[in-house]
């Protein structure tokens, strides 16, 4: 535009002469030495491209909704998931555990990776709590050569691409939104995590070739108003107390859905409470220790009739037995490329210690550990979904599964506050630990 302005072309024709055959000579060679640096510079310009786009852009290029969040992807992460989910001896599992940052899903994680199995890792690290012990948890995974890819359950294009790149044989799927009194506060992430998320890793299930079997986390609260003690398999789940436990109880008829038509291997699992070292810091026994360690009052709740509430508390390593029973007993899916080819199992199993203990019971163990006095702020149990207490019948995980609890609360703690004190830098350790 300046140029036509500044006169390089005669606004008024024949007022500048030009000897017109040499024009036309310079004018080729100008031409033919520019087209050839041009086609060059263009080349070049698409190979860079074309090596970025592959390098880089691999997740933006496959799911097309990735834009600028491109955490995973890549000729590099292919390989490094690969690894990860390559069992170590020979005829092993290779699972995909879903949560494996978390409180459970690290310690199931850990189990598998040292017996060999191949294990990949997917976490979202949301701060729904301190996301720094997950990301220690991450480190400990990773010094056992567990990859967790950062990234959510619902994210279709990522978990189509894990199942493009590994093989997985089971999938232990234990992330959630957990907490049952949060739920008043977010129903919607529960909604997000339990539900959502849940349909679109089986639709990722069903769709696999081979299709998977799937071990995953329930939970004691779909018994919610149940009054039969102890709680069995068979008993009514169907009066739910929280959104929690509405979620829990959704997943277990939408894995039902997937067994039922896809032919996909479901086994849920009803936890009890469980604690231990790498623990959730939004739970009783795990706030009830940071306070009571730095002097601060807890907040013990009471049922109806000033009646104490009663958790059958279950610890972490009698859980992961039970899931990698779970796991080396389900029967295989059936289906493949999202086409049934006949009935798979579709199990439900209560895994909890079958030994409930009062939360004043609680409180007491731990003061008795941390030698230190607790500052018990007693009140009513708010409404906000609780239930008075939760006791486990697990003849069928005992029959199926082998699994029998060896752990008592007194035990399990004395190795929390232990964990506790070590991981928080405390100096002095209380009695017994
Ligand atoms: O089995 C499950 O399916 C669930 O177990 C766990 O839920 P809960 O049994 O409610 O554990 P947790 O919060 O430790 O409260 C324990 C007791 O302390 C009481 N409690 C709690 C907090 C408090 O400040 N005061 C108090 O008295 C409280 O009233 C209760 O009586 C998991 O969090 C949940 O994700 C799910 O897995």
């Amino acid at each position: 535009m300046r140029a036509m302005e500044d006169g390089m072309f005669p606004s008024t024709p024949g007022k500048v002469k030009v000897d017109r055959a040499a024009h036309t000579a310079v004018q080729r060679q100008l031409h033919r030495c520019f087209a050839s640096t041009t086609t060059m510079f263009l080349w070049a310009l698409f190979l860079v491209a074309l090596t970025a786009s592959y390098l880089s852009f691999q997740p933006f290029v496959d799911t097309g909704s990735r834009f600028l969040s491109a955490s995973w992807g890549g000729i590099q992460w292919e390989h490094q998931v690969r690894a990860s989910a390559l069992p170590r001896r020979p005829g092993a599992p290779s699972v995909l555990v879903t949560g494996a940052a978390g409180f459970v899903g690290s310690h199931v994680s850990l189990a598998l990776a040292r017996r060999g199995d191949g294990v990949l890792g997917l976490d979202n690290y949301n701060s729904y709590y301190d996301p720094s012990l997950k990301h220690a948890r991450r480190l400990r995974l990773a010094e056992h050569g567990v990859l967790v890819v950062e990234g959510d359950v619902a994210d279709a294009g990522l978990l189509a691409k894990l199942f493009d790149v590994a093989a997985f044989t089971h999938v232990m799927h234990l992330a959630a939104q957990a907490g049952v009194r949060y739920a008043m506060e977010n129903p919607a992430s529960y909604v997000h995590s339990n539900v959502a998320a849940l349909v679109v890793l089986l639709e990722a299930c069903k769709d696999a070739d081979p299709q998977p079997a799937v071990v995953w986390a329930s939970s004691s609260s779909v018994y919610g108003l149940n009054d039969q003690v102890p709680f069995a398999e068979s008993d009514r789940t169907d009066r739910p107390a929280s959104i929690y436990a509405a979620t829990k109880k959704a997943g277990e008829e939408i894995t039902h859905t997937y067994n039922h038509i896809y032919g996909l291997s479901t086994t849920g699992l009803r936890f009890f409470t469980v604690y231990g070292p790498w623990g959730r810091p939004d739970m009783a026994y795990f706030s009830f220790t940071r306070n009571i360690l730095q002097g601060k009052p807890i907040t013990v709740y009471r049922g109806k009739d000033e009646a104490d509430l009663a958790r059958d508390f279950t610890y972490i390593d009698d859980i992961v037995k039970g899931c990698v029973a779970a796991l080396d007993t389900a029967g295989p899916s059936t289906g493949n490329g999202g086409r049934k080819r006949g009935p798979a199992p579709y199990r439900i199993y209560n895994l909890g210690n079958t030994q409930p203990v009062t939360v004043p019971g609680l409180v007491g163990i731990l003061e008795e550990h941390l030698q230190l006095k607790a500052k018990r702020n007693v009140v009513e149990m708010p409404g906000n979904g609780d239930v008075p207490f939760t006791h486990a019948n697990i003849s069928m995980a005992q029959r199926d599964l082998g699994y029998k609890p060896s752990t008592d609360l007194n035990t399990g703690l004395r190795k929390f506050v232990r964990w506790y004190l070590s991981y928080y830098g405390y100096q002095r350790g209380g009695k017994n630990v």
